[in-house]
């Protein structure tokens, strides 16, 4: 069965004001979604009620086959939804390496065992190993995760996503505070999980150049409510994109 993500009606409420209001919107593997709009849309509502950290008021959410709306979010992560977050997750004391093979190792439910060292277990190490190159850590692997640069602890952050192997990836404003050049990387890296057909890729994005050049749909959300839908190319021309949404905003016109 084809993996899908979607949402119904989904609607959420803090006190009188709906951050999100009533979006239906399904996501394919394949597909990378850029979610756009401007400050107060509801795109970090919206990413927050389908990661799990907030319930919702009404509406659902399917992934894969099943209701997920009342799933905590630990549940939702291991039913495969991944999301980077601002390396909550971290053990600030370990190296960069050793957070990314502890969470290879949570995702390959191997146990501490006094009589089998962790490092007899060359697949886990191989495989951080080769996530650390991915998102070109491999320099930094001895050095203690929370001294990072903050476009370092950003990529560690996509390192420890990786590592859990999730089926959809949701991207917050993955270059945001980067440096110029750090953003690059960023880019490639995520560019590359696209090449993986079985993935379902979201990502919330104010920098238009980062959407153009990412997305392969870009949906569009205003005062909680979808708006738009569709090929980049078409959400970005629509008259209602361009003067209401984009034209408009500081930010996203960087
Ligand atoms: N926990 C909360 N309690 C009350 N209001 C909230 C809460 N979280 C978000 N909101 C409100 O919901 C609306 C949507 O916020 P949200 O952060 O989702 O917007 P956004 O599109 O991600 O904005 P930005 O681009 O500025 O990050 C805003 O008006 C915000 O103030």
């Amino acid at each position: 069965m084809t993996l899908t993500l979607e949402t119904r009606d989904l609607t959420i409420r803090f006190g009188g004001h709906v951050a999100v209001n009533s979006v239906s919107c399904s996501f394919r593997p394949g597909e990378l979604t850029a979610i756009v709009g401007p400050n107060g849309a509801g795109k970090t509502t919206y990413f927050n009620l389908i990661s799990g950290q907030l319930s919702a008021s009404s509406g659902t959410i399917s992934f894969d086959g099943r209701d997920i709306t009342n799933l905590s979010a630990p549940l939702r992560t291991r039913a495969g939804l991944g999301r980077a977050f601002q390396l909550t997750n971290l053990f600030p004391n370990l190296s960069v390496e050793e957070n990314v093979r502890l969470a290879v190792q949570a995702r390959s439910g191997v146990h501490y065992d006094l009589l089998r060292p962790w490092m007899a277990r060359r697949d886990l190490i191989a495989r951080a190993d080769a996530i650390l190159d991915q998102v070109a850590l491999g320099s930094r692997r001895e050095i203690s995760a929370t001294t990072l640069s903050h476009g370092d602890q950003r990529k560690l952050e996509v390192a420890l996503m990786m590592a859990l192997e999730p089926k959809v990836f949701m991207f917050d404003e993955p270059t945001a505070g980067m440096s110029i050049d750090e953003v690059p990387v960023v880019l490639d890296l995520i560019g590359r999980l696209k090449q993986d057909k079985t993935k379902i890729i979201l990502l919330v994005e104010h920098k238009m150049d980062v959407v153009r050049s990412l997305a392969d749909r870009i949906i569009v959300l205003h005062n909680g409510q979808l708006v738009a839908d569709g090929k980049p190319a078409e959400v970005i021309a629509s008259p209602i994109v361009q003067e209401a949404y984009l034209g408009v905003t500081p930010r996203s016109a960087a």
